[in-house]
């Protein structure tokens, strides 16, 4: 009843329907989810600004009901299932009901949600599929994210329990990491006040504790840490150090490090060895290098099972060529940073860890002759000392069939049960995966960065990689001498699959 009476008495809610003509399929297009200039945010080539309206009849039968055998993860916001509707495998999330949730802040965030992710796409953002009211619930339909969550992974990685704010960060079946939750994160940081960040309103309260933000302070930004604010911007500063960690990008220290020590490292890292708590540093950088790794191994088992087990072109893309050649000279780095235990006495345990990870950054540097023909770039090497990145002759890793922002999700069935999204997919520029601007100021959080963490152009410190990246991780159309490498078998991959 109480679900009921909201929705009926929610008209922002209600404006989501679209007029149904066709009640099989229903495109939704509002125009008022068109682009516009201040949604600079996301590129207006990955615009498509539809989303498809879905009966609750047709997912339920999606979902076999909500079957329990089809739930694939439960957030703050709802169980996920995964589902098949009109032949294509999706992702549903159905908004809680459970009392312990202001349903009318719950339909406004699944408003929000549908609104924001119906006006982009995005290489790096979960696409909204569709949505779905009716039948006492509510449902986000997103496309279906075949290696769930890089935090569940780590995991597996680890086996330990980690604080990385990373459950937002999903991995498709290219194990490229894309955001989610986008619109109803955003919600979260607002109260009723509408003042961002005000954490004090019975809304806020609800969902507050429902939303994902643990972490450790390397991986928030300055914004939470000192004011506590939630939001989509933690989830892309979170996205923003994972990446870079993952790409072997030594500018990883600076965003490591800067919620923490304030941003002296911005200037420092670029220029020469780190001061300050180089343990955290050290130990964020080792821990995600061994992320890196494991991904880089499970693509490089992926691309080559492909190509042996079949002569036509492989179905996942070859992986980016290793970046063990950044790690051994960052190793180099390391060991000439002299004595640790006298600047941290208190980081016994650290210490400890840090020992048997520059083992392994010993072992990384050892085998990066063997793995890698590129010359090892200088660790410490400012992005701004790089050459510009070139949209051209860079192909990520991230450059898939669903990253390269191919959203033009065409659901209609097809005789052979696939669907048509595999086909006449759009080009897309591949430089923004790597250039965030800064957000909306009313956010009030990644607005342009601290004075001194901006670049020039404005982008938040670390949101702009992209000549590192080009340096470190040249793809397999880029500019390398060998652009084909003969590599090691790839190492056992004993976590992913
Ligand atoms: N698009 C998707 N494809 C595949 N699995 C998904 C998808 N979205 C979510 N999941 C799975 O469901 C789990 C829960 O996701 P969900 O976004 O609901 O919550 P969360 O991000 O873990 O937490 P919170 O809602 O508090 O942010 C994820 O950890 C992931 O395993």
């Amino acid at each position: 009843t109480k679900v009921n009476d909201s929705i009926n008495t929610n008209k922002q809610a209600q404006s989501l329907t679209p007029p149904v003509e066709d009640p099989k399929l229903r495109p939704c297009w509002n125009p008022k989810y068109s682009q516009t200039a201040e949604n600079v945010f996301l590129t207006p080539s990955h615009s498509v600004g539809a989303v498809m309206c879905w009966s609750y009849e047709e997912v339920h039968a999606g979902t076999e009901g909500f079957s329990a055998s089809l739930q694939v993860g439960e957030g703050g916001f709802g169980a996920v299932y995964r589902a098949s509707l009109s032949n294509t495998v999706c992702a549903v999330k159905r908004l809680k009901q459970d009392g312990e949730l202001d349903w009318t802040v719950l339909m406004k965030s699944f408003q929000t949600e549908v609104e924001k992710l119906s006006k982009f796409r995005h290489p790096n953002i979960v696409d909204l599929l569709g949505f779905s009211e009716g039948g006492g619930s509510m449902c986000l339909i997103y496309s279906y994210m075949e290696n769930q969550s890089l935090e569940d992974r780590l995991h597996n990685v680890t086996q330990t329990h980690h604080n990385l704010h990373i459950s937002n960060i999903l991995l498709d079946r290219h194990l490229a990491a894309k955001l989610s939750d986008f619109g109803l994160a955003q919600f979260v940081s607002r109260s009723s006040s509408g003042r961002p960040g005000d954490q004090t309103g019975a809304q806020t309260k609800s969902l507050g504790k429902t939303a994902t933000v643990r972490g450790t302070l390397a991986y928030l930004p300055d914004e939470y840490v000192r004011n506590g604010q939630l939001g989509t911007a933690v989830d892309v500063y979170s996205f923003g150090v994972v990446r870079h960690c993952m790409m072997g990008n030594v500018d990883v220290l600076l965003l490591a490090d800067r919620s923490v020590h304030g941003d002296q490292y911005l200037s420092v890292t670029s220029s020469g060895v780190p001061q300050g708590s180089i343990v955290d540093s050290v130990l964020t950088w080792m821990f995600c290098l061994q992320v890196f790794h494991r991904l880089e191994d499970v693509q490089t088992f992926m691309w080559r099972t492909s190509s042996s087990s079949s002569s036509s072109a492989p179905s996942v893309p070859r992986p980016p060529l290793s970046l063990d050649s950044s790690v051994g000279a960052l190793s180099q780095q390391l060991s000439s940073l002299g004595p640790l235990e006298d600047s941290y006495p208190s980081s016994l345990s650290s210490l400890s860890s840090l020992s048997s990870l520059s083992s392994l950054s010993s072992q990384s540097s050892q085998s990066s002759s063997s793995l890698c023909s590129l010359p090892p770039p200088h660790p410490l090497h400012s992005s701004s000392s790089l050459p510009p990145l070139s949209s051209s002759s860079f192909l990520g890793p991230c450059e898939t069939d669903e990253s390269r922002g191919f959203s033009q999700y065409h659901l209609s069935p097809q005789s052979n049960g696939t669907s048509s999204r595999d086909q006449n997919h759009p080009s897309v520029p591949t430089e923004d995966q790597y250039n965030f601007p800064p957000q909306p100021s009313t956010d009030g959080v990644l607005s342009g960065g601290t004075s001194s963490g901006g670049t020039s152009s404005g982008t938040p410190a670390g949101f702009s990689p992209a000549g590192s990246l080009q340096s470190m991780c040249p793809g397999p159309s880029g500019t390398s001498a060998d652009p084909e490498p003969a590599r090691d078998p790839p190492r056992p991959v004993f976590f992913f699959i």
